[in-house]
């Protein structure tokens, strides 16, 4: 049984006015357990729509989205998810530490469990230090980090995130991209969504690019960027002692590298060239 299921999922908004906004259309995706999927669109795409109709949080207008075969309102599927919103507001009166606290205790967590999983996680958030100052003091980064915190403090098996690396400096991306592959390690499925192929591309096990509310392409990163493959880019040095680097297509490295050295080149290096994420992404929008 799939971690997340949608099926069929569509939005329509109907604003002041009665303007109507087709937020999702047919959106249908599994993502398995134990798999990092990157949710990749552009702005107002519909990332933010996908993740709340999958929290129960709006009604979609068609279709459904089930948690290990469960809907999200029921209690015993939303403690299996941990769940980061794209703008976390919190009672902001509270430390970190009493925030978590508090959340631990929504999940029924024993105080000790707590305890011990909010120092884990404020430790390894860097939050440590600020636990007890008041979150409204904290900057925006560490507002993101508590969000992360309070997402992971119950060890959910299923992880939800709304742009987790939003608002963080390159340090808390590279810190949050390591969190998630040990979510990975430990076997937990990780659903998030970006608009940065960076981000994808380090992660992800498979990638669904969404744009105007309907998912163009889901595939693995790695099928993506085999698929991008263009050529080599090859440096060598020629029998007189003059090196040259060269581009070789990528059905003729083979043919290129017997006849080189039948013609007593050294081969010094031979670097695949691909078109990357970020190509493939503007490619699948811009199509
Ligand atoms: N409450 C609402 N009422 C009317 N339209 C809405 C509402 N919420 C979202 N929309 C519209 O639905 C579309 C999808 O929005 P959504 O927030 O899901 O996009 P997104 O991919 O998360 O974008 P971003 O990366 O900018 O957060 C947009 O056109 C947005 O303006």
């Amino acid at each position: 049984m799939a971690a997340i299921d949608i099926r069929e999922l569509g939005k329509r908004y109907t604003g002041k006015k009665g303007a109507v906004v087709e937020a999702l259309q047919g959106v249908s995706l599994a993502v398995e357990q134990g798999e990092v999927f990157g949710f990749l669109g552009p702005n107002g795409a519909g990332k933010s729509t996908t993740i709340k109709c999958l929290m129960g949080l709006i009604r979609p207008t068609s279709g459904s989205a089930a948690i290990n075969g469960m809907a999200i309102t029921d209690a015993a599927a939303r403690r299996q998810v941990g769940y980061l919103p794209e703008n976390p507001a919190f009672y902001d009166y509270l430390g970190a530490e009493e925030y978590l606290q508090f959340v631990g205790g929504i999940f029924g967590m024993a105080e000790e469990l707590v305890a011990r999983r909010s120092e884990e996680l404020l430790k390894l958030l860097e939050l440590w230090e600020a636990r007890r100052r008041p979150i409204r003091s904290y900057s925006k980064g560490m507002v993101q980090r508590v969000g992360l915190a309070q997402a992971l403090i119950h060890d959910p098996g299923i992880c939800i995130l709304d742009e987790p690396m939003s608002g963080l400096d390159p340090i808390g991306r590279a810190l949050v991209k390591e969190i998630i592959l040990d979510l990975k390690k430990r076997g937990k499925c990780v659903f998030f969504s970006t608009h940065i192929t960076d981000d994808v591309e380090k992660v992800c096990d498979r990638v669904g690019v969404i744009s105007k509310g309907r998912l163009r392409v889901v595939d693995s990163v790695e099928n993506i960027l085999q698929q991008g493959l263009e050529g080599y880019q090859v440096r060598l040095q020629r029998a007189d002692g003059a090196h040259e680097e060269l581009f070789v297509g990528k059905e003729g490295l083979q043919p290129f590298i017997q006849q080189a050295l039948a013609e007593g080149c050294a081969i010094e290096r031979i670097e695949p060239r691909r078109k990357d994420m970020e190509a493939f992404f503007l490619e699948t929008v811009a199509g």
